[in-house]
Formats: C-alpha cells, sequence, structure tokens
C-alpha cells in the first residue's frame, strides 16, 4: 500500500487526509515546520516534525507538498522535498470526480469531489483543484496553482504557476492569468489578468499589484 506523508497540519491538510481514506490511501503523518506542532495527533494522525525528522523514512514513503493552500508555500515545500531526496506522490483524484482521460495532471496534485474536468486539460504538478471546480475543455493549469472551491473556468483558459484563484471565482473563455496573481473569490474575470496582481469583483479590476523586489 502507498505511504504518505502530508506537507502541512491545517484544515486543507486534514481534508488531505480524508481524501486519502476515501483512496485507501495511508496516511504515515504530517510535517509542521512550527516546534510546538511536533509529536501532536491531529485527526489521529501524528504531526512528525520536519523532513530531517523523517530521514529514515526516505525510500518507504511520498510526499504531498500540496498540503498548503498558499502557491509560495508549495513551492517551497515542493524545492526542499526533491533537493532532500524525498519523492514527490503521484496525483490523487477523488473518485467522484469527472474527467477525461486525455487530460493530463502533474504529479503532487490533487482534485477534490465534485470537481468536474472535461477534454484536453494540462494541470501541472502541485496543484489543487478543490471541491466543485469546473474546468473546460483546452484549459491549461501551471505548476502550484490553487483553484478554491467551486471555481468556474471556461474553455480555452490558462493560468499560470503560482496563481491563487479565490471561491467561486469564474473565468470566461481564452482569458489568460499571469503568475502568481490572486483572483478574489466571487469575481468574474472578464479580461487577462497581468502576472503579481490582485484582481477582484465583478467584473474583475485590478487591486493591488504585489512588489517583485
Ligand atoms: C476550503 C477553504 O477554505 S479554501 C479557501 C477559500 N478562500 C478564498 O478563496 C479566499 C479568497 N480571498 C479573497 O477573496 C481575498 O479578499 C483576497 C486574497 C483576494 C485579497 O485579500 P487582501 O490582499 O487581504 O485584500 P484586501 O482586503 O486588502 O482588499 C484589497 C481591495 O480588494 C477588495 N477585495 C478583496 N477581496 C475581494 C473580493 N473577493 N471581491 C471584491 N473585492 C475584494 C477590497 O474590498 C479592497 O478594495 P478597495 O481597495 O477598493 O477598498
Amino acid at each position: 500500500m502507498k505511504k504518505i506523508v502530508i506537507w502541512g497540519a491545517g484544515g486543507h491538510a486534514r481534508e488531505i487526509n480524508w481524501l486519502c481514506e476515501e483512496l485507501e490511501v495511508q496516511v504515515v503523518g504530517f510535517l509542521d515546520e512550527r516546534p510546538e506542532m511536533k509529536g501532536q495527533s491531529v485527526d489521529g494522525v501524528p504531526v512528525l516534525g520536519t523532513l530531517v525528522d523523517i530521514e529514515a523514512l526516505k525510500h518507504e514513503v511520498e510526499l504531498l507538498c500540496a498540503g498548503v493552500g498558499d502557491p509560495t508555500l508549495k513551492k517551497r515545500f515542493a524545492y526542499d522535498t526533491i533537493r532532500s531526496g524525498f519523492r514527490v506522490a503521484a496525483p490523487l483524484i477523488h473518485p467522484q470526480v469527472r474527467l477525461s482521460r486525455r487530460n493530463v495532471i502533474g504529479a503532487g496534485s490533487m482534485i477534490f469531489e465534485g470537481a468536474v474536468l472535461s477534454d484536453n486539460i494540462r494541470i501541472g504538478d502541485h496543484v489543487i483543484i478543490n471541491r466543485s471546480v469546473s474546468i473546460s475543455h483546452d484549459a491549461v493549469i501551471g505548476n502550484y496553482v490553487t483553484l478554491a472551491p467551486g471555481v468556474n473556468l471556461a474553455g480555452n483558459v490558462t493560468i499560470d504557476d503560482g496563481a491563487y484563484i479565490g471561491i467561486g471565482a469564474s473565468v470566461r473563455e481564452k482569458r489568460h492569468i499571469g503568475c502568481w496573481s490572486m483572483i478574489g473569490g466571487g469575481a468574474f474575470v472578464k479580461e487577462d489578468i497581468p502576472d503579481f496582481t490582485m484582481a477582484a469583483g465583478v467584473p474583475a479590476v485590478v487591486k493591488k499589484r504585489f512588489d517583485l523586489r
């Protein structure tokens, strides 16, 4: 049986633990950088500490780096995981997900209950596709992207690495969301959104640009 360790021990990590229970994948523990968390039990699963603490398990377990919703943190966890010689887990897909066999799902990504991914969709690594997300044909989703529950993407949408799409947001067809950008919950994205930008509202307008220094 496949053995998984999940980065993070918060709400999203617990939801992954539930997903693993549904898939009958064994979760050995959570990783959490907060020293006070080490040795605690969360939903009956031990918090093991950090990568140093699981060195002895290196060849026994696969790691899920997307145990948090924050794309930047996911990237760091993935970097540390690979640099330390651990393996990244294969994608986890809830049994009640509908998707075409022509879709490609990257390593360490996960798709939660009720999502529908139609045809010819490419999903990168460490991507979170939360409950009841709908992704239409020919979408391209980069690495570390998080789609919160209930996001709707029309056909031919492109979302670049590290973007975060908030709960219930919708993106119209052929639009492009730049890397490391954020879309507010409930937004309707009518125009392309540049890199490193926060946009929100109906229709979505740019609210902030992130400092690149
Ligand atoms: C299972 C789970 O729990 S998954 C988690 C699901 N949660 C989400 O998806 C959360 C989505 N997050 C949001 O929508 C947040 O508001 C964010 C991340 C987009 C922005 O947060 P912040 O950076 O703190 O933005 P801040 O509060 O400073 O707002 C900046 C401006 O954007 C506006 N704004 C922020 N979010 C939204 C929104 N969703 N819709 C409309 N306007 C918004 C604010 O009113 C403010 O406008 P103003 O400058 O005209 O006054």
